[in-house]
């Protein structure tokens, strides 16, 4: 189902690549000057979290952490997305074994980029609902493009988000605004978000985004890495240790409500909402 992972590196001089998988949802590109890895999601048209996107980001993670890299980048290979969240076609008509792996596997990216110890920022090219705030959620940083919209709109689609999930957003929103948004399903464009505090940043460029956040790293560099690393993971430690206490639970609790027929009605309609879209903007 994964083919194993081809690591091709390229010179050390200059900014060094390595094609993170063979299926290339998402490369690993770390500066050799900076040592700053940028990971970029690459599954068209708007990535989209299905088994395998979610899949290369953990591994993609996991290969960042165990090359020492000095800080991580997430960002988009899409011009206007950042990541859509869940691919809703996995949770359409579901294969239930999979279905059950796509959560699992939502959960481990997550706990993956929130527990990683080392410096972490978003360039948020594009919008960012539900699934991509979360990966955006889960950095120390943000800096976002305008004119995008960012937020957690689960309720919206009838759906409890779980506390882990909400976590990161918790973390940086007072909890009276992020009890407001979450109830409300609010997607904040990019003003709002850096009014209220949800990104730290605005760049009018892709580039420019990750060049913020590659700064807001550097910003580590006089800093004691171990101390920094332990200071992290103690702000962090209590979330990922309930996490870990309720993760079985918690598929559980996905499985049931995905399969419950009204929200298979719901995610038809709502998949029928995206097509008539499209077909209105032809
Ligand atoms: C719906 C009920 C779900 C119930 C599920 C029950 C339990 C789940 C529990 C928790 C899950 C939580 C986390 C999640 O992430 S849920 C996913 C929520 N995501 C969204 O609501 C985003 C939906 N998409 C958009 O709002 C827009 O597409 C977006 C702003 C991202 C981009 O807009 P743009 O105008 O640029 O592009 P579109 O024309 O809308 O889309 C292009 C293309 O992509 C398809 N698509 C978009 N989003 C998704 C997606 N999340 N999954 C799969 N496919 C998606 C869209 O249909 C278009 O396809 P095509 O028509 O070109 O084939």
């Amino acid at each position: 189902m994964f083919s194993p992972r081809v690591v091709s590196l390229v010179p050390r001089t200059g900014p060094r690549r390595f094609m993170s998988t063979a299926s290339k949802l998402t490369t690993v590109e770390v500066n050799d000057k900076t040592g700053i890895a940028t990971l970029t999601m690459c599954r068209p048209p708007v990535n989209g979290q299905n088994l395998e996107l979610l899949l290369d980001i953990k591994s993609s993670i996991k290969e960042i952490e165990n090359d020492s890299s000095r800080g991580l980048i997430i960002t988009s290979a899409s011009p206007k997305v950042f990541c859509a969240g869940l691919d809703i076609l996995e949770m359409h008509k579901p294969d239930q074994q999979r279905l059950r792996a796509v959560w699992t596997e939502l959960q481990n990216v997550w706990c993956a980029l929130y527990g990683i110890s080392m410096p972490t920022a978003a360039a948020i090219n594009g919008h960012a609902p539900a699934g991509g705030c979360l990966l955006a959620t889960a950095c120390e940083y943000r800096v976002m493009v305008p004119d995008c919209r960012i937020g957690l709109n689960e309720t919206q689609l009838g759906i409890i988000a779980p506390k882990w999930l909400v976590s990161g957003f918790l973390n940086i929103l007072p909890k009276r605004v992020a009890e407001r948004a979450l109830t409300q399903s609010r997607l904040f464009t990019t003003d709002e978000a850096l009014q209220e505090g949800l990104i730290d940043e605005i760049a009018n460029s892709k580039e420019e985004a990750v060049e913020k956040c590659a700064a807001f790293i550097g910003t580590f560099s006089k800093v004691n890495p171990v101390a920094r690393a332990l200071t992290k993971l103690q702000f962090r430690a209590e979330n990922l240790r309930q996490f870990h206490k309720e993760r079985e639970q918690d598929v559980e609790n996905f499985l049931s409500l995905v399969n419950r027929p009204e929200v298979q009605k719901g995610i038809g309609a709502y998949l029928e909402g995206l097509k008539k879209k499209k077909a209105n903007k032809q």
